[in-house]
């Protein structure tokens, strides 16, 4: 096919103000393209040379057009520059210079060959893969042959695709019509191979070469689209629409990652389908640690923890992986967790179709936890309040809330069904004040915390019964000049076992006497089935947490335990806190 032909054809696109207008201009320009060509065709419409996965990347800034354009029209670069200021529109400003350019090469436009698609899609491809010393050069040499090559129209095109402002509004499942209308195929039958194999150059090499459809496999290397969550805000409805039991896993709130091993190393992939590889080199290393398979492909949710306590922290703090300058100190000040809830296929079986409760028995077979590598923590369970007891316990420690699943579903890509249903809240709270609590127990450090304590178990204190409940575990807020003071001033109450006026579910490393009081804040208080502080007070089984607490870094010396905060305040606080809407 004549690159004249496709430029045609996306100029009309670009006129039409039809979504089903579109679908046709582009079904009879497919229906042109021979089978060798159409995947080309179809990258160049989309903007990208390969599937947006593959994360091939041409490298061309506007400069650089810039300078391949002055080099094949002989136009100033300055006056390149202010031509595009003015259009604002480097394609149009592509269009203008060689429309009136004397062309000094040796090639002039219409005194050769026309450009094939095929030819300006290969030379694109060389472009984006030169690489190492002198790849500027070649770079806009090889681009520069193109624009003397071809016409105003064609350079105008060619100008926005390699700065990446292709900009025609073309989506994926525009394309897939088109595809379905040109070739003669079920659109749902185009969508189900997407969904397993997401890259529409391939599948339209498979129909138009009269391949069938159901030749796409699910592949490691290639990710498929992601299953989806509904939401409902209720463990009772919840339950009933996944046929009275189901797995109930924790929320983690950090990043999904799409983990794919196979002959050629690990690879990541994000919720988009971006190769987020590059952000997790230590996800990729305790992946192949921890897991034991030659392909296989396990989604989870990638959480950052505090490196001393290893507790979890907001999702937020994995916004230091973004940044490739900062990934190896973001390793070290921000490690990760590894959460994996679900795998879809190991060597060479696709667990797809299998039922959930089958691929979860079949994770824990291959995957040898670790630190780095845990799997999500889940009950099954088949009555409201516990799923409720599981939700809360969820919120405290850190998580969004709860995925609840159909034990019996398959993993339904791309598709956003019942079987998998989040229960989070609509609001979080926040913690409006301080609060001064007391010391009854500690956990050892790990890592720079070795030989210390690495967190606190910290407990409210109620007048009435004389005795501490608990209300969190804190490692957050310490100097390193903190923690060895902690120890300190803690050694001297040290003693074998959980004090008699304590009152505890978790079991600490060291218990003490309580005495030491010092002041705390959180994101906010939750309720909690971990802690004992105010126990049955709001729900039965349940207590009052603080969400990640931190140390202020007041030691409240001038106040005894039984001056510290009382359960009935933090029953008060819970109360008073301010509800914030939660961003959807
Ligand atoms: N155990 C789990 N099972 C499935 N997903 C989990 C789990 N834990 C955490 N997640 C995350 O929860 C996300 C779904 O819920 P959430 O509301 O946070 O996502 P969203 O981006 O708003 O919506 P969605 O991903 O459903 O479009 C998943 O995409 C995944 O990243």
């Amino acid at each position: 096919m004549q690159f004249g032909e496709l430029v045609k054809a996306l100029a009309a696109v670009e006129s039409t103000t039809q979504r089903s207008v579109m679908v046709k201009l582009l079904a009879s320009l497919f229906k042109k393209a021979l089978p060798e060509e159409i995947d080309k065709v179809i990258y160049l419409i989309l903007g990208d040379l390969r599937p947006p996965w593959e994360g091939l990347e041409l490298g061309v800034g506007e400069k650089l057009c810039l300078r391949a354009l002055a080099k094949a029209t002989g136009t100033s670069q300055a006056e390149l520059e202010s031509l595009y200021k003015k259009t604002g529109d480097i394609g149009e400003a592509a269009r203008r210079s060689l429309a009136s350019s004397k062309r000094p090469g040796l090639l002039t436009f219409g005194s050769q060959k026309p450009l094939e698609v095929s030819e300006v899609y290969d030379t694109l491809l060389k472009v984006a893969r030169a690489s190492g010393e002198g790849a500027q050069d070649m770079k806009i040499a090889l681009l520069s042959s193109l624009f003397a090559r071809s016409s105003p129209e064609e350079g105008k095109y060619i100008a926005r695709f390699v700065v990446g402002k292709l900009r025609l509004g073309v989506a994926d499942m525009t394309i897939i019509e088109a595809l379905a209308d040109a070739y003669g195929v079920r659109k749902e039958d185009l969508e189900r191979a997407y969904h397993v194999y997401p890259d529409l150059g391939h599948l339209a090499k498979l129909v138009a070469s009269g391949k069938p459809l159901d030749e796409v496999k699910v592949t490691p290397g290639v990710p498929v689209l992601p299953m989806l969550a509904q939401r409902l805000s209720s463990s009772s409805e919840i339950l009933a629409k996944l046929g009275g039991t189901a797995i109930c896993e924790y929320k983690y709130d950090g990043e999904r990652a799409q983990i794919h091993i196979s002959q050629s190393g690990v690879r990541i992939f994000s919720r988009r389908l971006e190769d987020i590889t590059h952000a997790y080199p230590d996800v990729v290393k305790a992946v192949k640690e921890a897991v034991m398979a030659r392909e296989a492909i396990l989604e989870g949710e990638i959480v950052a923890v505090d490196p001393d306590t290893g507790e979890m922290l907001p999702f937020q703090e994995l916004m230091h992986r973004k940044r490739k300058h900062e990934v190896v100190a973001a390793m070290e000040m921000y490690p990760t967790v590894l959460y994996l809830f679900d795998v879809i296929f190991v060597d060479g079986e696709d667990l797809t179709n299998e039922p959930l409760i089958y691929r979860r028995v079949k994770l824990s077979e291959i995957v040898q936890e670790s630190d780095k590598v845990q799997i999500a923590k889940w009950l099954m369970l088949d009555d409201p309040d516990s799923v409720d007891v599981f939700f809360h316990e969820a919120v405290s420690v850190g998580t969004e809330g709860l995925i609840c699943k159909s034990p019996t579903s398959e993993y339904e890509m791309g598709a956003r069904g019942w079987n998998w249903i989040k229960y989070k809240r609509d609001y979080k709270s926040e913690m409006i004040d301080t609060v001064d609590l007391v010391v009854v127990g500690a956990f050892y450090g790990r890592g720079k915390r070795a030989g210390l304590y690495g967190a606190f178990l910290l407990a409210a204190y109620d007048p009435s019964s004389d005795m501490f409940y608990t209300v969190c575990k804190v490692g957050s807020g310490f100097t390193d000049a903190d923690l060895k003071k902690m120890y300190e001033i803690l050694q001297p109450l040290k003693i074998p076992h959980r004090h008699p006026r304590v009152s505890s579910k978790m079991e600490a490393d060291v218990w003490f006497v309580p005495q030491v009081v010092i002041e705390v804040i959180g994101a906010e208080i939750t309720l909690s089935p971990l802690h004992t502080c105010c126990l049955g007070a709001v729900r039965p089984g349940v207590g009052l947490a603080v969400r990640f607490p931190r140390f202020t870094g007041r030691y409240r010396t001038d106040k005894g335990p039984e001056q510290a905060t009382t359960v009935a305040e933090m029953l008060e606080l819970y109360k008073r806190q301010k509800k914030v809407a939660q961003p959807e």
